[in-house]
């Protein structure tokens, strides 16, 4: 991994030191993650897809953080070098896209800032095969996200990945998120109606979220960048996707249970979505240690 380093001192919840190998779950305090991540106002550069750019956009800022999205090889460098944390999406990736997300990964590389990668669509066709690949083998990739079949595919399982969307069933999902942390060094974030969030030793799932979310698109995107927004104010990167993931989880339940608005169907449920992640540190945060267990992998 590449690691980053905390030069402002925002640090974050600590906890995971006990977490590999020894039954433990990291000990992750939202309310901390949320507040290291309000101090540090993180800036967060995102070479993604065209279809959900702005929602990706308005959820960065949503939790504090500062969002830019150059895609232009002659400034990502440049763009990623003074920011926080990076996202590569490869929603819609071309080939001169494909060459600025891997100038954008060298630099985050280099300056030590914290890298995301979801390789959407890995799986449905050989040329978002050959990128993710590009991706994951060129780069140090701190935090990977991608739906069960994305990361079902990146491992070689057996995976029905259409267009973007995962539509086949996966017992043996934290075993592949495992053997896809160690194949990358990445932690893994699985998503689907449990999330996992896997080590190279490890796995935990997280029970948060709500089914709606699974009716918007682009729920796997800015679930993406809120991974790289944590994991620019938390110093570890398993710390980092677990309250990413927690906190996003418990946004989608706040807004299905009206909590930010009434909603009528899938398109107004954005909206109170969208409002609860901005709303999420002042609504009161339950403690999440109740959400994550560790799953025993082979
Ligand atoms: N049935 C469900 N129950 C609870 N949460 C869900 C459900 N379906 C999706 N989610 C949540 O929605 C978010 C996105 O997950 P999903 O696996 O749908 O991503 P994706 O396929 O990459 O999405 P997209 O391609 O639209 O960006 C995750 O936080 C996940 O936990
Ligand atoms: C629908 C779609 N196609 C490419 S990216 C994207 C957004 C959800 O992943
Ligand atoms: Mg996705």
């Amino acid at each position: 991994m590449s690691g980053h380093d905390d030069a402002d001192g925002a640090g974050g919840p600590g906890g995971s030191d006990d977490a590999p190998g020894t039954g433990g779950v990291p000990d992750v305090a939202l309310d901390e993650a949320l507040a290291a991540v309000a101090g540090e106002q993180p800036l967060i550069n995102s070479v993604t897809n065209d279809v959900t750019v702005n929602d990706v956009a308005n959820v960065t800022l949503y939790w504090g953080g500062l969002p830019v999205m150059s895609d232009d090889e002659r400034e990502v460098g440049d763009m990623v070098g003074i920011a926080d944390g990076c996202l590569l999406n490869m929603g819609t990736v071309s080939e001169s896209g494909e060459e600025t997300m891997l100038t954008a990964g060298r630099a985050a590389n280099e300056r030590g800032v914290p890298l995301v990668v979801d390789p959407v669509g890995v799986g449905a066709t050989p040329t978002r095969d050959r990128v993710a690949d590009r991706l994951v083998t060129d780069l140090d990739v701190d935090v990977l996200n991608g739906n069960y079949g994305e990361i079902s595919a990146l491992v070689g399982d057996d995976a029905e990945v259409r267009g973007v969307e995962s539509v086949g069933e996966y017992a043996e999902i934290a075993a592949a998120a495992v053997e896809c942390a160690r194949k990358t060094g990445a932690v893994v974030v699985a998503s689907g109606e449990t999330d996992i969030v896997a080590t190279e030793e490890t796995a935990f799932e997280v029970d948060a979220g709500h089914s709606m979310m699974g009716a918007v698109v682009g729920t796997g995107c800015m679930l993406g960048v809120t991974l790289a927004v944590f994991a620019a104010a938390v110093d570890d990167p398993l710390d980092a996707a677990l309250a990413g993931t927690a906190a996003y989880g418990l946004a989608g339940e706040l807004a299905a249970e009206g909590a930010f608005g009434d909603y009528r169907g899938p398109a107004s449920y954005k909206i109170a979505f969208l409002d609860a992640v901005a709303g999420l540190a002042d609504a009161s945060t339950p403690d999440i240690a109740d959400r994550i267990d560790r799953i025993e992998v082979r």
